[in-house]
């Protein structure tokens, strides 16, 4: 892949601190393109998809539709289109493909190249064969499909994926909507992390900034969710959410259980956990294929992850190296942050906290917001101070 320094140079700038204004100057996807020497004639990708045949169609998301195509050489390729409707898709969409430049990673989506032609605008990523995890992960008809070997390993391929962006890129990106539907499965099962449409360059020097909120209910950290305050720690937390979703085969957002006291999945793993009973969380179709130590310790990290307090989450190196080692000794978990939730620093010994974690607690945003837990299992919260449902990208 080439990547002329001007090009990088001008990536490496960080995004504007808390601005609702537009971030650093729109770049032309044509200029983009041309720079990374990686474009694909509106022609060529027309003949991929048969004229963007709706058969051809893989889905929609929040830039448009996404198609499925062939290329002459006999690569498959995902196709999206931009949809001429939406500005903020377009911001998002520009976000995506400046950052997806700069990465290259097993276990994040290759982006192979851009098209622009006149009102197109459109990028090429590898096809990835298998689709999104959710679409495994929360059909009961389907979830058999993913033992626990499988599983295990796109844990840990998802904090590869995550540990490359925060510490192992030219800088660190923040990805701020890792979930079960943004990570796809390709033929073999990799994880590859996707949708960069929110992601953001991280400013060196900096633990956090402050910034507006945008995410998706049930895996938003609650330090992120109520004071804007990004950090790495808000993909660790929602990376946890995501380990727990994948052993308990429930997804956070619409978590029920009857006749249990809780009233989310974090919450209900924590007091399994508590009562070592942890194992009592995993989704039955495990039973046969699960290795218990390993779904333990899963269950640990995930619990750790997902700490109310940020401060007390593990980073991604370190969780990289307890999925690849046997780990002795992990420090008890404190306990769970749940979006609209408060979280306190512990003052007790233990990582314990009476007034963590409560959920409910309205917090900063007052009781007409309608952010609540359960709320619909895909939807993007609004900000702080609007009911936008995405933040401008920079
Ligand atoms: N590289 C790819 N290979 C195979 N399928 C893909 C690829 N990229 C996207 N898709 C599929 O296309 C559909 C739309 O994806 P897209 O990322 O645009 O939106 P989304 O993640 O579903 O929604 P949102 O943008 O709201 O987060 C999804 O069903 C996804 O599985």
């Amino acid at each position: 892949m080439t990547k002329p320094n001007n090009f990088l140079q001008n990536l490496m700038k960080p995004f504007k601190l808390n601005s609702s204004k537009e971030g650093p100057e729109e770049e032309d996807l044509e200029k983009i393109a041309e720079q990374e020497q990686k474009q694909f004639s509106f022609e060529t990708l027309l003949s991929a998809t048969k004229d963007f045949h709706p058969t051809h169609k893989l889905g929609e998301g929040g830039f448009g539709p996404v198609y499925k195509g062939k290329l002459d050489d006999g690569r498959e390729i995902a196709v999206k289109k931009l949809s001429h409707s939406s500005n903020q898709g377009k911001k998002e969409f520009m976000n995506e493909a400046k950052l997806l430049a700069r990465v290259q990673h097993r276990n994040i989506v290759n982006l192979l190249g851009y098209c622009a032609h006149g009102v197109e605008k459109l990028l090429v990523y590898e096809y990835v064969a298998n689709e999104s995890l959710d679409k495994l992960l929360f059909k009961s008809d389907k979830r058999g499909q993913l033992d626990w070997k499988t599983r295990y390993n796109i844990i840990i391929g998802i904090a590869r994926g995550l540990l490359y962006l925060h510490q192992d890129s030219h800088s660190c990106i923040i990805h701020r909507d890792i979930k079960a539907s943004n990570i796809l499965l390709d033929d073999k099962w990799v994880p590859k992390i996707a949708d960069f449409g929110m992601a953001r360059l991280f400013p060196e020097d900096q633990t956090h900034v402050n910034t507006r909120v945008a995410g998706t209910n049930g895996y938003m950290a609650p330090e992120y969710v109520m004071h804007g305050h990004l950090s790495v720690g808000a993909d660790v937390f929602s990376f946890g959410v995501l380990v727990l979703e994948l052993i308990s085969g429930q997804r956070n957002s619409t978590f029920s259980q009857q006749h249990v006291e809780a009233q989310n999945l974090l919450d209900w793993a924590y007091k399994h956990h508590k009562k070592d009973r942890s194992l009592e969380i995993m989704d039955p179709e495990l039973a046969s294929s699960a290795v218990t130590e390993e779904v333990k310790t899963c269950i640990h990290i995930g619990l750790l992850c997902t700490q109310g307090d940020p401060q007390s989450r593990p980073h991604m190196r370190r969780i990289v190296v307890l999925l690849s080692r046997k780990p002795s000794n992990l420090e008890e978990p404190g306990r769970p942050g749940v979006p609209g939730s408060r979280y306190r620093r512990s003052r007790r010994p233990g990582g314990m906290s009476s007034t963590a974690g409560t959920f409910g607690t309205a917090g900063t945003f007052g009781e007409s917001d309608s952010r609540t837990f359960n709320s619909s299992s895909n939807t993007k919260t609004a900000t702080a101070s609007t009911s936008a449902s995405r933040e401008t990208p920079p």
